[in-house]
């Protein structure tokens, strides 16, 4: 059950409502009106919004019950609300409602029946049955794109262009998906990683180098505030525009407006954005300023007649429309960043919590730089660390080859490290995955479809969510899931059954930009430990250790800690300038 405080947003947009009818009449108006004729008219108003508002909370949600159905319902004390703390809290929302995945293997401790409830006129089934997960990923009938678009909120509109955007039927929807799905494939194709992969370590470095300059080369950073802006700029190298890119200043504010729009989305900028509340003007004021930047630089570029080396001017080659560009942009934005820079961030803390561990990741990482150097023919010895990063070709990065020996004997370079951004993604993704039944809604092929969760009937015009910890924190697929132990992926090979592990997504909706996120975050911690020897710390410079290390906070896109946590460094002693 939730209640809504008295000092909700709600509240407060409805004491706006009341505080903002009789300014309305008290001005210039008094000269028409005057003040014994205004009260009756204002009290009937009051009346009027009152009721109107009584209605919308009060007023009883379609379908909110399935007659015969077996899976449980909760109800909500405000109805048309709904669950609000499946947004606000959403973790522990979870485990009150469905249990805890970790005690999975003791049968009284976890017991994930779907549960089925509203939020706004929303229906949602979420289940956290593993047994589920095979409909879930692999039934065409669900729909990816409306599941994200009314539930998920993250990805803002161009207030300028959304009526346009609306307007257009699902086959003109169905032709943009496919244009940004050929456009994403476009930016990060290998060609373009190979080029971009020198750049991208050389963009770490000179990051880096400042935390040398600023200090004598020890000190503590705080791996969110620090690590998110390279990764930003790591992403508008690849899906923005080389202009924005190469401008120190222009990636801060695009930074700054992106940031302050995942931090406003809540259940409120999602399922009401129009209500006259301070999270929701701030999220369209920045949407604005973001799409507007983008679409300048656009227009400046082609009025320039410059060419750059970017997917955005592939996009104007081909004569494809500004409006479809930006949206493109601020989509492929909203795709990269959120994942990468919490996964970027987390896997330093994790790591940095083992000494032991960080000593043989680093360790790995400079074999591979050895060997590679060698088989190239420099002396390790003599390269700049900054040379001997940028060198690594490709394929190693991706951990898909090392050398023609190594192949033969099935090793990739860094498994290690794969393994430890694997096992980080396990422990931070513990949100949920949405997707919605149109069921006989659909006037398409899928109209007769019929879907199961928990072997029950789901009710056309019904929602679907899937709960990531379900799986990634089941003791029944991962021995003691709480712990980080990247060897549970690296040695004993857990996880490897079918839908096991599901970081990337999985069947028709398998992540679109994993080749990238991959580089980028692998990049971005090899260059580190290459820079710096260091260990996860709180505020006081304590160690954490692995049992004591801080865990992500889910329930915001920023994903910070638990509790505060920075990364104590100092230049490595074998860095070379
Ligand atoms: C560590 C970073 C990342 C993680 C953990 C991640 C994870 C995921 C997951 C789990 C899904 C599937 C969601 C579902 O089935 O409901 C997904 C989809 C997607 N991701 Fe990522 N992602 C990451 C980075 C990126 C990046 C960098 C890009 C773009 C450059 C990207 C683009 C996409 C796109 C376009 C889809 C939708 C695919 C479709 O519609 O079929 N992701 N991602």
């Amino acid at each position: 059950m939730v209640s809504t405080p008295a000092s909700s947003p709600f509240a407060r947009a409805s004491a706006l409502l009341k505080s903002g009818a009789p300014a309305t009449f008290t001005s210039s108006d008094s000269v028409l009106v005057s003040s014994s004729q205004a009260t009756p008219i204002l009290l009937s108003l009051l009346i009027v919004a009152t009721s109107y508002l009584a209605w919308q909370l009060f007023a009883p949600v379609k379908n909110a019950r399935i007659k015969g159905s077996s899976i449980r319902t909760l109800a909500a004390s405000i109805p048309r609300l709904g669950q609000v703390a499946f947004y606000r809290t959403r973790e522990s929302f979870l485990y009150r409602v469905l249990g805890r995945p970790e005690g999975a293997l003791d049968a009284q401790a976890y017991h994930p029946s779907a549960v089925r409830f509203n939020v706004s006129q929303h229906n949602i089934i979420v289940s956290g049955d593993h047994q589920d997960a095979s409909t879930f990923f692999n039934t065409r009938a669900l729909s990816f794109t409306k599941g994200y678009s009314v539930l998920f909120g993250g990805t803002p509109k161009d207030p300028d262009t959304e009526p346009e955007v609306a307007a257009r039927n699902r086959a003109q929807d169905d032709k943009y998906m496919v244009f940004f799905d050929k456009n994403l494939k476009q930016a990060i194709r290998g060609e373009r990683l190979a080029d971009l992969t020198p750049d991208m370590v050389e963009d770490c470095l000179k990051d880096y180098e400042h935390f040398f300059a600023n200090n004598t080369g020890n000190g503590k950073l705080d791996p969110h505030m620090d690590v998110y802006p390279l990764i930003f700029q790591l992403s508008v190298r690849t899906v923005g525009l080389a202009e924005h890119a190469n401008s120190a200043a222009a990636a801060r504010e695009m930074y700054d407006a992106y940031w302050s729009i995942e931090r406003e989305t809540n259940y409120w900028s999602t399922l009401w954005p129009n209500l006259p509340l301070r999270s929701n003007h701030k999220r369209k004021e920045n949407s604005k300023k973001l799409f507007t930047m983008i679409h300048e630089a656009i227009n400046k570029r082609i009025e320039d007649k410059r060419s750059e080396d970017d997917q955005v001017q592939r996009m104007i080659d081909d004569e494809t429309s500004t409006i479809d560009i930006v949206r493109w942009c601020v989509g492929s934005l909203f795709a990269a960043v959120v994942n990468s820079s919490s996964m970027s961030a987390w896997l330093l803390i994790f790591v940095g919590a083992q000494p032991e561990l960080r000593q043989r990741v680093k360790q790995e990482i400079v074999e591979t730089l050895r060997k590679g150097a060698e088989e190239r023919g420099d002396d390790y010895e003599s390269l700049p660390t900054l040379e001997a990063l940028r060198r690594v070709p490709l394929e190693q990065w991706e951990g898909t080859a090392s050398s023609v020996a190594d192949r033969k004997n099935g090793g990739g370079a860094f498994p290690l490290l794969h393994a430890c951004l694997k096992e980080t993604m396990r422990h931070v993704l513990r949100g949920t995955f949405f997707r919605y039944f149109a069921g006989q809604n659909e006037s398409d092929k899928f109209a007769n479809s019929k879907v199961q969760i928990g072997g029950h009937d789901v009710n056309s015009g019904d929602f679907l969510a899937y709960w990531i910890a379900g799986t990634h924190q089941n003791s029944r697929i991962y021995r003691d899931p709480q712990r980080f132990d990247p060897d549970r992926f690296a040695i004993r090979k857990e996880g490897n059954g079918p839908l096991e592990f599901i970081g990337w997504g999985a069947s028709h909706h398998v992540c679109g930009g994993r080749r990238f996120a991959q580089l980028e975050i692998i990049i971005v911690v090899a260059t580190f430990l290459m820079c710096f020897d260091y260990e996860t710390v709180d505020l006081q410079g304590k160690p954490y250790s692995a049992e004591t290390c801080p865990s992500a906070d889910t329930d915001n896109n920023w994903r910070g800690p638990s509790k505060p946590v920075r990364l104590s460094y100092r230049r490595a002693a074998d860095f070379k300038a």
